[in-house]
């Protein structure tokens, strides 16, 4: 077996172990956060025929015509629901765009709630009538296993248990279906996903149907992320390594292009963007701030913070 990239962690044994077995969870998830910025997670709940039933989905719908998908790229919408066309959202560094199309689902409220106007309405899709239901129930799977993966940070981080627990609720979550096609000419530079860091507090990603992914370690070295079956991918994005004034760490990844003899195989992963509400103060926490550790970032919520990246990546104008 070749050595693993990135630490493996079991969610059951927060979610169900004894006092010993949740300490132990802990202090690995706050260890690999903090060293490497991810870790791969097993017995995390997300139901296997769910995931397998939205990739289904996922690919049907990718597989409409152009002219079809298009009917669901919402103008006025910085991409945060329905789809996204190949060659829009390029990293906030890079000039030419990634090589994907994407479909987003976000956050649904009841009618009645104060939050109601905050989210846009998701899109649905009459060619392919489960996706976006199935969708919005993986959604909900996610958001509980984030949910869990944040208690155990906020352990770790010395803060009451529940400290998420509120900024999270009715959140502004985003799941993401991306769809990599066929590569059929050399690309100039481009790549399927340019080097990056997630916007988010945490990012929960579900088995991509292909290898590609890789993150930059403290060595500057490129290393591949291959999950196990069953084991979904972790990383910290910029609003928690920002609220813990980098102690957490948000680490670059991006995804290659596969080798010339596999450029007809296409790409799809499932990423799950875990973001609290936008009224969320991302201040550092007053832990985090040491002779040491200077306060690295200014104040900012949330919502203006995810502004001012979606205008960065060319998906707000
Ligand atoms: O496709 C993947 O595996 C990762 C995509 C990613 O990093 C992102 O969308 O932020
Ligand atoms: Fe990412």
């Amino acid at each position: 077996m070749t050595k693993r990239v990135i630490p493996v962690v079991d969610l059951s044994q927060f979610t169900k172990g004894d006092a010993a077995a949740r300490e132990t969870f802990v202090a690995e998830l706050g260890k690999a956060f903090h060293e490497i910025g991810f870790v791969g997670v097993t017995g995390h709940g997300i139901p296997e025929k769910l995931i397998n039933d939205f990739y289904k989905a996922s690919n049907a719908f990718f597989a409409l015509s152009t002219p079809i998908k298009e009917q669901y790229e919402i103008a006025g919408m910085a991409g945060q629901r329905g789809y996204t066309s190949f060659g829009k959202e390029h990293a906030k560094q890079s000039e030419v765009a990634d090589l994907k199309e994407f479909f987003q689902i976000g956050q649904e409220v009841p009618a009645d709630d104060p939050r109601k106007a905050q989210y846009p309405d998701n899109v649905h899709v009459d060619e392919i009538p489960d996706f976006t239901k199935l969708g919005l129930q993986l959604y909900r799977a996610f958001e509980k296993a984030g949910g869990e993966l944040l208690k155990a940070i906020a352990i770790h981080l010395e803060l009451p248990e529940d400290y998420f627990e509120a900024h999270i609720e009715k959140g502004n979550s985003i799941l993401r279906a991306i769809h990599y096609p066929p590569i059929t000419k050399e690309p100039e530079s481009a790549i399927r996903a340019e080097q990056h860091e997630d916007i988010n507090l945490i990012t929960l990603l579900v088995g991509a149907s292909a290898g590609g992914l890789q993150l930059l370690n403290k060595d500057e070295e490129w290393l591949p992320i291959m999950p196990e079956e069953n084991e979904i991918v972790i990383n910290v994005g910029d609003m928690l390594q920002r609220l813990t004034n980098n102690y957490l760490k948000s680490t670059t990844h991006r995804v290659v292009n596969p080798p010339r003899e596999q450029w007809h195989l296409p790409r799809l992963s499932i990423p799950f963007f875990l973001h609290p509400k936008s009224e969320m103060d991302l201040s550092a926490l007053p832990k985090c701030i040491t002779a040491e550790n200077p306060l690295h970032y200014e104040p900012i919520t949330a919502g203006e913070y995810l502004d001012e990246r979606l205008r960065e990546i060319g998906l707000k104008k």
